[in-house]
């Protein structure tokens, strides 16, 4: 199939990588500038960005995602043309505005006003169009007199007011924005999301580094996870974005403690915990919705009918929700000597779609003390853009 000229990728990197030299000692530098002017590789480096392989279509919105120094902003300058790569290629079409590290493209020693005209200028845009545009420009920035002020006085807040403002007025055929709607106030990150959007329903294409899932969410189709300088995940926004949290809360989790103790030392303990009648130990994988049923057996060394509690905890450890059969004034059944069984269900697990951990709790008859403890995984999936952990049941009114 032959790809017309429109459906051509405006930025096309193949085989990107960027590399800086570790010089620690005095030694090291010498070494690295001896490489540096021989054009030779550099002996101790590290590497930024790895073998990146991606396209962007003219019309595509494409977040970059990942933890800090994963490289997101290295491929940004890189694609900007501020950073040379070590290797591979890299195709560009259309014009681009960048909106990297604060100031970049701006003249310290300049007014706000004189670096609208120098940055106009060198999108292309001639002195009379920026004039025509300059109200609109200022009235965006909002940065009231401080506008005839140099921007070296300005902070990181105004400057990516004013840069952003700039872009509004050139409308770019590419946008990279690195972390811009983190710096302004909550008035000015409307704005500029209103302005994306309506940028992107024009055919703008977008390029966006954020933290924010949810800003990723809300103006990207795609997204690319960066880790350790490559390309982890890409693919849908949603999709890319729950793989990376759930990675994420799986690596701030606290270690969970196993049952078998418990067990052996006769204490009331969970014999087997189900998941809507599979083994807990595979876990479960449900639509956002779905009923959930978590039951099993609990062993009692006095034959009194022992507590379970059941409950959610995020990845990261932060619990979600958590009830027992004591709180509900609920009797486990004896189903044998010092053996009784447990059936807890949720018929509509309202938990938002991502990875949690659900946990199971033997206790004594009176709730007093927590003997023990199995854990299996939860997977909900879905889409969903609601913020959280849980739907709440709620209602838009007609006013
Ligand atoms: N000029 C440089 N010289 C040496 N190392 C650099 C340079 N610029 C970036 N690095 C290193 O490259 C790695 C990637 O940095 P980068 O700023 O791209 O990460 P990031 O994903 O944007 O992080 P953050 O989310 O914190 O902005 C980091 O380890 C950083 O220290």
């Amino acid at each position: 199939m032959s790809v017309s000229a429109s459906d051509a990728a405006l930025i096309s990197l193949s085989g990107i990588g960027k590399s800086y030299p570790i010089a620690n000692s005095a030694a090291g530098r010498i070494r690295t500038l001896y490489a540096l002017l021989r054009r030779r590789p550099f002996a101790e480096r590290y590497d930024a960005l790895t073998d990146i392989n991606l396209e962007v279509r003219p019309g595509e919105s494409l977040g970059l995602i990942g933890v800090n120094g994963a490289g997101k902003s290295t491929l940004l300058k890189v694609i900007a043309g501020v950073v040379k790569p070590t290797s591979g290629e890299i195709k560009l079409r259309g014009r681009i505005s960048a909106l990297l590290e604060l100031g970049a493209g701006f003249h310290p020693e300049y007014t706000g006003r004189q670096n609208v005209f120098l940055a106009t200028a060198l999108m292309g845009m001639s002195e009379q169009e920026t004039r025509a545009q300059l109200d609109g420009i200022l009235a965006f920035a909002d940065i009231g007199e401080h506008v005839d002020q140099p921007i070296k006085h300005y902070s990181s807040g105004m400057i990516v007011r004013l840069g952003f403002a700039v872009a509004t007025a050139v409308r770019p055929d590419i946008l990279i924005t690195d972390e811009v709607l983190a710096v302004g106030d909550e008035s000015f990150q409307r704005k500029c999301i209103a302005w994306m959007e309506n940028y992107l329903s024009s055919g703008g294409t977008l390029l966006l580094c954020a933290h924010s899932m949810f800003h990723i969410q809300k103006l990207c189709q795609k997204a690319a996870w960066i880790h350790d300088g490559r390309v982890r995940a890409y693919g849908d926004a949603h999709r890319v974005t729950r793989e990376y949290l759930a990675w994420h809360d799986a690596r701030n989790a606290p270690k969970v403690q196993s049952h078998a103790q418990a067990l052996k030392s006769g204490v009331y303990a969970l014999l087997s915990m189900l998941l809507n009648d599979q083994s807990g130990q595979e876990g479960a994988i449900l639509p956002m919705g779905a009923s959930l049923r978590v039951s099993g057996r609990v062993f009692s060394p006095d034959d009194r009918a022992p507590t379970v509690l059941v409950g959610i905890v995020r990845k990261d450890g932060m619990p979600i929700y958590g009830v027992s059969s004591e709180m509900d004034g609920h009797v486990l059944v004896r189903v044998a000597p010092n053996e009784f069984a447990y059936d807890f269900e949720i018929p509509e697990l309202s938990l938002l779609p991502g990875e949690y951990t659900l946990k199971g709790h033997a206790l004594d008859p009176e709730a007093y003390r927590l003997f023990d403890e199995i854990t299996a995984d939860l997977t909900v999936l879905g889409e969903s853009r609601e913020m959280g952990v849980c739907r709440l049941p709620h209602r838009w009114n007609a006013i």
